[in-house]
């Protein structure tokens, strides 16, 4: 099929290789010319595993351009796949999506097209998007070709997104037009059936055969997404609180997680304790539930309790640094992991940027390091008085506290021994109770993790 995505980001991109690699004619359009150039070129703009390797196997189906033209009017399903930030009040600012909406109606070429909202917006955008494209269509001279709209949330996770993209848990189809159903069920049957050949690096997940396709109107299909980001992080806050109340009468967090985890109806993923959520969407998207829930007269005090134990955890790290070392200013704090989870460079509502700003106000000189998102942030935080560091080592070098703030894999591999005995305290705090805490103890440190 000829697909269309507007929008070239974690979303846009992910799904565009995706779909190219399973035979889809795909062309990835976007604004920002600069990306698109480098896309061109064959290179990736953004640390996403394994992004780069099937964008090769996939170059033959797909182009980019920053031309609507382009990209919609030979298009039989068009993806709306730009940003939906959050504004100050926690609606999600929709002037991308009403820009790809106008752009689409402009250029929509006279076959059926399905237009498709992969982007998360609230509920009602479905019908307003139609609404926009109709009026786009109403400024063009000749008969208006006949479209459909339809909601098709995303529900990857960064750092993992095309293995989620190609074995997702279900794919969720929110439209009441018939033919753009059966379009997306074509679009999406080689994933549904899966009987395409998995590439080497992305092998599939044993026993997985067929994935469960949810077909919804779009009202329903558009709050799926938020009630599932919703669900998690709220999963996440509360193993969080029971990590404040372990740490208060002596227990351990991580035992409680999996002494309830390993109950089925309960689920031993997003049991992890520590800093909290962060990253592009957990925050926004429970702000943007609230936005919704409030024009109801409804307050969503689950959602709102969750987002201050997150607030909180946070905190928490800093209260440890000050109860431990007294005073602060004056120290020198080295934090471990900037982006807000492991095997993306992905900097958007970080953790660690709260973090290193309360530190600095503070009075603490930050020293900073991260496997891949150093540059990222040497770029996005300059107003930020902070240090940065490629080696742990040298970071750790007169520091009075490590904290770790990301799970990356490769800091279980410091040589923590040699650690130690450079600093001005052996502190670490183990934001993520990632750290095998026996191993710091004997290497000289004094640990700390959270909630044990
Ligand atoms: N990042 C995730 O893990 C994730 C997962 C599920 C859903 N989502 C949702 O998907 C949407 C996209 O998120 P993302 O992280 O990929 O965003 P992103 O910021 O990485 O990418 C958005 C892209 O859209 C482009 N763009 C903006 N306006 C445009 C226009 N008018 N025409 C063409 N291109 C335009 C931008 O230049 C940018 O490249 C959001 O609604 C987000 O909530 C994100
Ligand atoms: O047990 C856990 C699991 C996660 N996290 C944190 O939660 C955040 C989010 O993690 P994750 O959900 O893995 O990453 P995202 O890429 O933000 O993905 C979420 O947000 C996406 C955007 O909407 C959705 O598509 C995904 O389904 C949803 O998992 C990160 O800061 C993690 O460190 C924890 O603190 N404890």
């Amino acid at each position: 099929m000829q697909v269309a995505i507007i929008g070239t980001g974690y979303v846009g991109l992910t799904t565009g290789v995706a779909l190219a690699y399973l035979g889809h004619r795909v062309v990835g359009l976007d604004v920002d010319a600069a990306k698109v150039n480098r896309l061109q070129r064959g290179e990736i703009p953004i640390y996403e595993p394994h992004l780069a390797e099937l964008l090769q196997l996939a170059r033959k189906n797909l182009t980019f351009t920053t031309d609507y033209a382009t990209a919609i009017a030979p298009a039989q399903v068009v993806f709306i796949a730009v940003g939906t930030p959050a504004l100050p009040d926690g609606n999600p600012d929709l002037t991308y999506v009403r820009q790809a909406a106008q752009g689409v109606g402009w250029h929509l070429g006279q076959n059926f097209t399905v237009i498709v909202n992969k982007s998360t917006v609230p509920i009602g955008s479905g019908n307003w998007v139609e609404t926009l494209i109709d009026e786009a269509l109403k400024t063009r001279a000749h008969n208006a070709p006949p479209f459909a709209v339809a909601s098709n949330p995303e529900f990857l996770r960064e750092g993992s997104a095309l293995h989620d993209t190609l074995y997702p848990d279900r794919v969720v189809l929110g439209t009441q037009a018939p033919q753009a159903l059966e379009l997306l069920h074509t679009l999406y049957q080689p994933i549904l059936e899966q009987n395409f050949t998995p590439p080497s690096f992305l092998p599939r997940p044993a026993g997985l055969v067929a994935v469960p396709l949810i077909t919804a109107d779009l009202a329903s299909a558009e709050l799926i997404k938020y009630a599932a980001n919703a669900f998690l992080a709220l999963k996440i806050s509360f193993i969080n609180e029971m990590a404040q109340l372990a740490e208060r009468v002596g227990a351990d967090v991580t035992q409680i997680a999996r002494g309830i985890g390993l109950d089925q109806r309960i689920g031993s993923q997003f049991l992890q304790a520590g800093i909290g959520w962060g990253g592009s969407c957990f925050g926004k998207d429970t702000a943007a539930l609230i936005a919704t829930a409030r024009d109801y007269g409804l307050g969503m005090g689950i959602v709102q309790a969750s987002r201050l134990v997150n607030a909180q955890q946070r905190q928490w790290v800093v209260d440890k640094l000050l109860q431990t070392l007294k005073i602060l200013k004056g120290r020198r704090i080295g934090l471990l992991g900037l982006a807000f989870k492991p095997h993306t460079d992905d900097l958007r509502d970080a953790p660690a940027l709260e973090i290193a700003q309360q530190l600095v106000e503070r009075g603490v000189g930050v020293r900073v390091h991260d496997p891949v998102a150093l540059p990222r942030a040497q770029r996005e935080w300059q107003k930020l008085e902070i240090q940065y560091y490629d080696n742990v080592k040298t970071l750790a070098q007169d520091c009075d506290g490590l904290v770790l703030v990301t799970d990356w894999p490769e800091y279980r591999d410091v040589a923590w021994e040699e650690l130690a005995p450079l600093m001005r305290h052996a502190l670490l705090v183990d934001g993520r109770n990632f750290l095998d805490r026996e191993r710091l103890r004997q290497a000289g440190f004094t640990y700390l993790g959270l909630g044990r």
